[in-house]
């Protein structure tokens, strides 16, 4: 038997559920603090500020380490970072678990943080070792739904455990599970037959980054990341309760029963988009336009709206936005496509920078757009209203302008340096304008 046949056999979609297990597991200590927002409030003393930094440190460490845990998974292979990440959750969830003051918090968080950022963009990596091409698409998509699965886990069981038993052994309860996490890594997941048949290149840090970020591919994959995927992130991680609850006056619990609909939309978009991916992968592009489109006229009627938004208008934008986070998966399907194998990892890692910075930037700016009009309404002006929220999320605008002017430029230049290498335009679009001039 070759290794080559070692692809789509039974130990290849025994080594994804293992890495599947492992990223869902990251996403649930991903999620874990932000649902035990009031217990922390209590346990150190802080205000919202303090609380809102630690999801800002841990989403500068998730976002900032992503290009060099590219260049290492590239280097050490996928399952010695899925360990090591899963270690490092187990220290992080340990720390938190006994901390007690911000400071000591701060640091268990950042672990947390960095043992995350080392999973995602693994298992990513893993799946052109274990798998072949036509399969990718949908097991892409299968991978980023299933993580999300980790933040249902968070809210349920876990919010259970910290109400149950309080914060200590709930904590220690997020620190078993990331054990879990690492066992199925060493045990299970393996780095592929591929590993084997890729000649010796070079893998020095600075090559590997160059030529990841010299394909045009990886740029737009970038682009598409930063475009798609941010909107969900400032919805869900920040502005979007708020919003709801003191913009359009909605109720808490409505406004949680609301946020709930991302996980639904990601179960249910991304097979749909997984199979448009892997049937028209010359269409990948206009998919993502697609959705961008939807996600922007949306909250453009959203904002335009005079007064409050009707509820079944809410539920279309929350929709669209959510549908952004499967969408943005396309965007790991170029880097895969346009790289050399020996890169994917860091190229994998660049692209997954894009939303979350977008996401960074856009929750500052919103924020910060919110006390500016507060303070020039005069003292005692209310923080929320709903015409504060209309100008800071109108900011929303710019930036996915900038994402789609990034994505058209990069797609042209990677559509010329396929045309160079008489891969564009795509054998059926020839064969047609074959056909038009013969008649
Ligand atoms: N786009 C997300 C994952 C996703 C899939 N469906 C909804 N969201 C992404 O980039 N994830 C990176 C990570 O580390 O989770």
């Amino acid at each position: 038997m070759t290794k080559v046949d070692h692809l789509d056999s039974a130990k290849s979609w025994l080594v994804w559920i293992a890495s599947v297990c492992a990223y869902l597991i990251a996403v649930t200590q991903r999620t874990s603090f932000g649902v035990a927002g009031l217990e922390a409030t209590d346990r150190f003393s802080a205000s919202a500020s303090i609380l809102a930094t630690f999801s800002v440190v841990q989403l500068v460490v998730y976002a900032g380490l992503q290009i060099p845990v590219g260049i290492l998974v590239d280097r050490w292979g996928p399952r010695a970072m899925i360990t090591g990440g899963a270690a490092l959750m187990v220290i992080g969830q340990l720390l938190l678990a006994m901390a007690d003051s911000v400071g000591s918090g701060l640091v268990g968080r950042f672990f947390v943080g960095a043992g995350d950022a080392m999973t995602f963009v693994s298992v990513m990596r893993l799946l052109p070792n274990w798998f072949s091409g036509h399969r990718i698409p949908m097991l892409t998509q299968a991978t980023g739904m299933v993580g999300q699965l980790g933040q249902l886990l968070s809210l349920i069981p876990f919010v259970a455990l910290l109400h149950l038993w309080s914060w200590t052994p709930a904590f220690l309860s997020l620190a078993a599970f990331s054990v879990l996490g690492l066992v199925l890594a060493l045990v299970l997941v393996r780095n592929g037959p591929r590993v084997a048949e890729v000649p010796a290149v070079p893998t020095r840090a600075r090559t590997l980054l160059s030529v990841a970020w010299k394909e045009p591919g990886t740029r737009l994959g970038f682009w598409t990341h930063f475009t798609t995927q941010f909107t969900a992130n400032v919805f869900l991680l920040t502005w979007g309760y708020p919003f709801l609850v003191s913009g359009q006056g909605i109720s808490p619990a409505t406004a949680s029963g609301l946020l709930s609909i991302f996980v639904v939309v990601a179960l249910v978009a991304a097979p749909i988009l997984g199979a448009a991916v892997a049937r028209h992968p010359h269409r990948r592009s206009a998919i993502a336009f697609n959705v961008i489109g939807m996600i922007a006229l949306m909250w453009l009627v959203v904002i335009l709206w005079p007064g409050p938004a009707p509820m079944w208008l809410l539920i279309i934008l929350i929709v669209c936005i959510a549908t952004g986070g499967p969408a943005s998966m396309i965007a790991f399907d170029f880097v895969r496509t346009f790289n050399p194998s020996h890169v994917i990892g860091t190229g994998t890692g660049i692209v997954n920078v894009g939303g979350f910075l977008a996401a960074l930037v856009t929750v500052y700016v919103v924020g910060w757009l919110l006390d500016l009009q507060q303070r020039a309404a005069g003292p005692g002006a209310e923080l929320y209203t709903l015409d504060s929220f209309r100008w800071a999320l109108s900011f929303q605008f710019i930036v996915i302008a900038g994402g789609v002017i990034g994505m058209v430029v990069t797609r042209n230049k990677a559509r010329r340096a396929m045309a160079l290498r008489g891969e564009y335009p795509p054998q059926a679009e020839r064969r047609n304008a074959r056909d038009i001039q013969e008649r």
